[in-house]
């Protein structure tokens, strides 16, 4: 058994080998120590964008909230921690390197003001891929967090690697997350993913602020019905269950797909997630 599965969630555990475990670093009723945001940003709220599992089009989500909440006015940011296949960049048409100074490292604004960090910022060769192991990843994210220069912003959206493992739990640690959405997709298998996402950040005190089911049907061009690739939605029986707002039910968007491959998602219209982007708005 792990030396660390007597920790209660509760209870303060200053262990080295609890290290990782969700309870280290947290006491009763207090929350887990963060890392310090660099002294020239500022952030209202920070919302972590999940999936349980790869592929379910997690970016796609974060980067549809990203772009409704811009539109809608306010400052947004979104912060690819995603780091082994980081695609918010390409989505925005946005290129490196990101410029430093002494002081940290400015994201980079899209044509629409969205401001992005994202390793492919950083590195020489965007198609070179990331072969790092799970803590300096999870340092890269952390200073993401403490060295970027992200301004005043209204709201930073935060492309989660996908999973429950090492890198998600590190940025949960280090990044004071307000409240996460669960991505999902129609399958049966569903139900025990969207369970593990929401119990890992219960664990972790993080509220789930809703779910958004993606590839939920694909419309027929020629007579509107909608076909259900995957198969049945089960998103709304596992969202009462956990008692958890249905954020949206998205499409597969051929048009949308385009405009991402084409760097111009910032262009994109996606009235499919307006419930979620309704309750996620905060007064400016
Ligand atoms: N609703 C949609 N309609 C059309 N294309 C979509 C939709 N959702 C996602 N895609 C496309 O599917 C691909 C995978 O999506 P995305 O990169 O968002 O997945 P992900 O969950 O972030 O992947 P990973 O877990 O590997 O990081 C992308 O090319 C994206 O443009």
């Amino acid at each position: 058994m792990p030396e660390n599965s007597s920790c209660s969630s509760a209870s303060s555990c200053s262990r080295e080998s609890c290290e990782g475990c969700p309870s280290h670093n947290k006491t009763a009723g207090s929350p887990i120590a963060v890392e310090p945001i660099n002294p020239l940003s500022s952030v209202k709220k920070v919302i972590g964008v999940v999936s349980g599992k790869g592929g379910v089009g997690k970016s796609f989500v974060t980067a549809s909230l990203a772009v409704a909440m811009q539109k809608a006015g306010y400052q947004v940011g979104i912060m690819d921690a995603d780091i082994t296949g980081p695609s918010i960049p390409k989505m925005f048409g946005v290129h490196g390197p990101a410029y430093g100074t002494d002081d940290g490292m400015y994201a980079i604004a899209a044509e629409n003001g969205t401001k992005i960090m994202s390793i492919n910022l950083l590195v020489d060769d965007e198609e070179a891929p990331v072969i790092w192991r799970g803590p300096v990843i999870g340092g890269a994210v952390k200073q993401f967090w403490t060295d970027v220069i992200w301004g005043d912003l209204d709201y930073l959206f935060v492309d989660m690697p996908p999973g429950t493992g090492d890198v998600p739990l590190t940025v949960f640690q280090s990044i004071p997350v307000d409240g996460i959405v669960i991505v999902t997709s129609p399958q049966e298998l569903v139900q025990l993913i969207v369970k593990k996402a929401y119990n890992m950040a219960t664990m972790m005190d993080i509220p789930v602020l809703g779910l958004v089911e993606n590839f939920s049907y694909v419309k027929c061009p020629d007579c509107g019905k909608e076909i259900r690739i995957f198969g049945e939605s089960h998103v709304d029986d596992v969202a009462k269950e956990l008692s958890i707002p249905v954020f949206g039910k998205l499409p597969i968007e051929p048009e949308l797909a385009k405009a991402a491959d084409a760097g111009k998602f910032y262009e994109t219209e996606n009235p499919y997630l307006a419930a979620g982007i309704e309750a996620l708005k905060i007064s400016k």
